[in-house]
């Protein structure tokens, strides 16, 4: 069932809406979840999912890796990077000078480059890229039950037509493993102070104020799924703009839809906009499995979702050719705007013209 928890936080001057996130049952019956599913893409771009198939061992596992790679010195850490494409990132986000209070991991889900970036990665490079594999391998199938789910709901003809963008082995899907640090221990030796200005070691300093670990942005990939240990910071954005802290819980995941679920759904769903406060003592650690379709595969309004009431909201596209495009702009921008079609209606609406 979908059943929001309440929590209530303030966030700067602005106050949090007094509401939790949806929650699914996947055990539920198929028709029932399904219609579920659809409501809570709808309504939040956002859920938690409860009874998933996903072997506790198998979290653990990435868990600890993820542990020992980030306790090593920073030297160390720096060998596996710059992040860009892939591997150790610390502070900087993307190419464009965003910048979060995290360090990370980013990696392509290809078993080829895992165990590539396991060798400057960690010390058993075998045992690294086996709970990677084993980890994507899972939330691979969980992303593909939910994505079948969502055409049910949606009464798409063929059911699989969006689990199929992810299955392909040459699907450009991602890991990144994001470690937020804790807000008392931040001047350590792991945490490399010394290339800040005074300003921004003032606030790093400020024990009471909430840190951007992550800043406000939309996932671009068609799903993304989330899980954390027992840490929060995570927040989401409702449609009507209020933030929604979400309660941590290490034993079950979140479902984002992305921007390119968006453009699938011809604007049905739209994409969640989410970022990371901390102000924790503990650090907080995520990992995020972005569900891509390979570079060179088209994206447009799946045929079901384009009517002539509902014409198409946006220009067909490569995944390389979106993907070239977030890499152009900001963490936060809107870059879904430069896919859109304008129609006669809202140009005369714009203008102001009769
Ligand atoms: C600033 C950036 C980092 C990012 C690429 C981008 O130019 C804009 C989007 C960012 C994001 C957010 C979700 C995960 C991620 C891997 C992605 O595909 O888009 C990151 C990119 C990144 O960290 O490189
Ligand atoms: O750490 C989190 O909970 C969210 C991180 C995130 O939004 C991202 O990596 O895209
Ligand atoms: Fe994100």
């Amino acid at each position: 069932m979908v059943a929001p928890s309440p929590t209530s936080m303030m966030v700067g001057s602005k106050k949090t809406k007094g509401m939790g996130v949806p929650t699914i049952d996947l055990s539920m019956e198929r028709s029932k979840l399904s219609e579920l599913v659809v409501k809570a893409c709808e309504e939040y771009g956002f859920f938690k999912v409860v009874n998933h198939s996903v072997p506790k061992e198998v979290i653990t596992r990435l868990e600890e890796e993820g542990i020992k790679f980030f306790s090593k010195a920073s030297s160390e850490k720096r060998q596996a990077g710059p992040a860009n494409p892939f591997g150790y990132g610390c502070r900087n986000i993307g190419p464009n000078g965003d910048m979060g209070h995290l360090e990370y991991l980013l990696l392509h889900t290809n078993p080829l480059s895992v165990s590539e970036r396991s060798k400057t990665i960690a010390n058993d490079p075998t045992k690294f890229s086996c709970a990677v594999n084993d980890y994507i391998e899972a939330v691979k199938e969980l992303t593909c039950e939910v994505l079948d789910l969502v055409a049910e709901g949606l009464w798409v003809q063929d059911k699989f037509s969006l689990s199929k963008l992810i299955r392909d082995v040459h699907s450009d899907s991602l890991l990144r493993i994001n470690q937020y640090p804790p807000v008392s221990l931040k001047v350590t030796k792991n945490w490399d102070t010394s290339k800040l200005e005074a300003h921004q070691l003032q606030s790093e300093n400020n024990n009471n104020s909430n840190n951007i670990g992550f800043g406000e942005h939309s996932d671009p990939q068609i799903l993304t799924i989330m899980r954390s240990n027992d840490v929060d910071g995570l927040q989401i954005s409702t449609h009507d703009g209020l933030w929604i802290p979400v309660p941590p819980d290490p034993n079950e995941f979140f479902v984002m839809v992305g921007d390119a679920l968006q453009v699938l759904t011809n604007g049905r769903f739209v994409s969640v906009r989410h970022r990371v406060l901390t102000n924790t003592t503990k650090a907080r650690m995520s990992m995020m499995y972005f569900a891509a379709p390979p570079l060179n595969w088209w994206i447009s309004p799946l045929p079901k979702m384009v009517t002539p009431h509902n014409p198409s909201l946006f220009k067909p596209f490569t995944w390389a050719q979106y993907k070239q495009a977030v890499y152009s702009l900001r963490l936060g921008d809107a870059r879904l705007d430069l896919f859109r079609i304008q129609r006669q209606q809202d140009t005369l609406l714009a203008t102001g013209s009769p």
